[in-house]
């Protein structure tokens, strides 16, 4: 046995999921049929309509169906016909909530499923892929599974796959054709792991295969980010080093040293948004306690940067009203001019709200970058206004002139290479840095006079 390669598809169901999304399939595949069957004879004749009146109103889809319609994308009544040429069979049909019954209010009613099903298993006379396409409840697929093998006819196979859709009305072209992920379930069978590579086939047309492992390893890198982050404020509470602690941690070769490093709150354009799509996914399939666990690594990383802010108002007396604060680093990380949900842009909002001065030095963030930041994290406060607060430096050395504290938001090299016998010269005293990377050697700090506050440290 090796996996079919999929040359016919029937999508049972001509609604909002069904059509969008078999309608894609025809345009992204073109060496492969698609017919799409419904029961609902007005429906149909919609699909079909010589004007493009199509039954449903989604911006693009009309262009793909005009595209396709007629040349490997055909909208049929004629289910029976679908279901025996088709080698891959979706299940598209409507899942309402129950009215009725048992689970009425909130059960979706899978009354419409199991009929198509079952008409699958008396029409089919060769083995089919049935894929079950609802998002609703997870052992929709189980249920198919014993419907079909009960009904089957000697020789013909059936192997259920459950290929949730994820798209959204109103979005379903975007969606569909740059889909955050493409989740297919299978029996862990030779059987079923070959049904699964044949609809991976159909995807790979146009998706990206690594999307679901990306998101798992960038969920695992955050998690333990935050998992260090949480320890960081456990060390800060009791005096302990979470330095020490993440380097005892990370001896342990089952651990592992990297990405244990305590920081100000991760940030990039990845990282947050990956495990938010986690967190959606978890929801859909019925997973809450899931995906409150994944959404508290994110709550936990927002915590970080506002504890973080907090303890520099704290530590300068309560407060930093008409203070002078240098924040150095803007952007997520080092090496990058990336600014994308970077902890630097949080600390400054807090420290606007706070009504301090800011002088910021980035080595390789834009200015105009900066503004458009600064600007989305407080919309109700006008640029001017912004301007007036923070002052873009080109220089360490001059961000710290005359402050009263320093802020290392990204670890950029350089600030480790800083002259701080000279920045000590020239700030208020009592100066202080505090350290949001693990960055520079506090004790160095300290003996030129610094008060030196470490993220994972108690205070010196
Ligand atoms: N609408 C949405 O945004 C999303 C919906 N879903 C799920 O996808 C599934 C389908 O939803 P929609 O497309 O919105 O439903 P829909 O109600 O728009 O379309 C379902 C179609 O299936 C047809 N049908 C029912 N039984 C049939 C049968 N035995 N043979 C042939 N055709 C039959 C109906 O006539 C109807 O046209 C549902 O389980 C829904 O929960 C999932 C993600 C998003
Ligand atoms: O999906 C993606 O495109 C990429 O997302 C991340 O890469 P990236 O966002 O560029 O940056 P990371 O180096 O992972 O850092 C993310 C954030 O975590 C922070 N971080 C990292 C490591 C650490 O120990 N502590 C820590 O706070 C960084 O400062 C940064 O703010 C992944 O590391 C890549 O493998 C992946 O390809």
């Amino acid at each position: 046995m090796s996996p079919v390669k999929v040359q016919k598809i029937v999508c049972v169901g001509a609604g909002y999921v069904g059509g969008p999304t078999c309608a894609v399939i025809a345009q992204k595949c073109p060496d492969i049929t698609v017919t799409i069957v419904d029961l609902n004879e007005a429906r149909i004749n919609a699909w079909n309509d010589k004007d493009f009146q199509l039954p449903i109103y989604e911006p693009g889809l009309v262009d793909v169906v005009r595209a396709c319609r007629g040349k490997n994308l055909f909208f049929s009544t004629d289910v029976d016909k679908g279901i025996l040429e088709a080698d891959l069979i979706f299940v598209s049909v409507n899942t309402p909530t129950k009215k009725s019954g048992v689970g009425a209010g909130f059960a979706a009613d899978l009354n419409f499923v199991e009929l198509a099903t079952r008409r699958i298993a008396a029409v089919a006379t060769s083995n089919k892929i049935v894929v079950e396409k609802s998002t609703v409840p997870c052992r929709t697929a189980e249920s198919m599974r014993t419907i079909l093998e009960a009904n089957a006819k000697p020789n013909c196979r059936f192997d259920i796959l459950s290929n949730p859709e994820f798209l959204a009305e109103g979005t379903a072209i975007g969606d569909l054709h740059k889909p955050d992920r493409v989740l297919i379930g299978s029996l862990q069978t030779p059987e079923g792991l070959d049904a699964c590579k044949s609809l991976s086939e159909v995807y790979a047309h146009w998706v990206p295969r690594d999307r679901i492992l990306t998101l798992a390893a960038n969920a695992m890198l955050a998690q333990r980010i935050s998992s260090i982050n949480a320890l960081s404020a456990i060390c800060e509470a009791t005096g302990a080093n979470i330095d020490e602690v993440a380097h005892a941690v990370g001896y342990d070769s089952r651990i592992g040293p990297k990405f244990l490093k305590a920081s100000v709150g991760f940030g990039g354009s990845c990282f947050q948004k990956d495990i938010l799509n986690l967190v959606y996914l978890s929801e859909s399939l019925h997973l809450p306690e899931v995906a409150a666990y994944w959404r508290q690594v994110v709550e936990m990383n927002e915590h970080q940067k506002s504890r973080f802010s907090k303890r520099v108002v704290d530590t300068l007396f309560n407060t930093i009203t008409g203070k002078r604060i240098a924040v150095l680093g803007f952007a997520f990380k080092a090496d990058t001019g990336d600014t994308r949900e970077s902890a630097a842009i949080s600390l400054i909002r807090d420290f606007q709200k706070e009504r301090a001065n800011v002088n910021l030095y980035d080595p390789q963030v834009e200015a105009s970058q900066i503004w458009q930041d600064l600007s989305e994290a407080s919309p109700e406060i006008s640029l001017e206004t912004i301007k007036k607060q923070v002052k873009i430096c080109s220089s360490s050395l001059e961000a710290c002139r005359d402050a009263e504290a320093v802020v290392i938001a990204t670890e950029w090299k350089e600030f480790k290479e800083i002259d701080w016998e000279t920045v000590y010269k020239g700030m208020n005293k009592p100066a202080f840095v505090f350290d949001g990377r693990l960055l520079v050697d506090a004790e160095k700090l300290t003996k030129i006079g610094f008060k030196v506050v470490t993220i994972g440290r108690g205070n010196l």
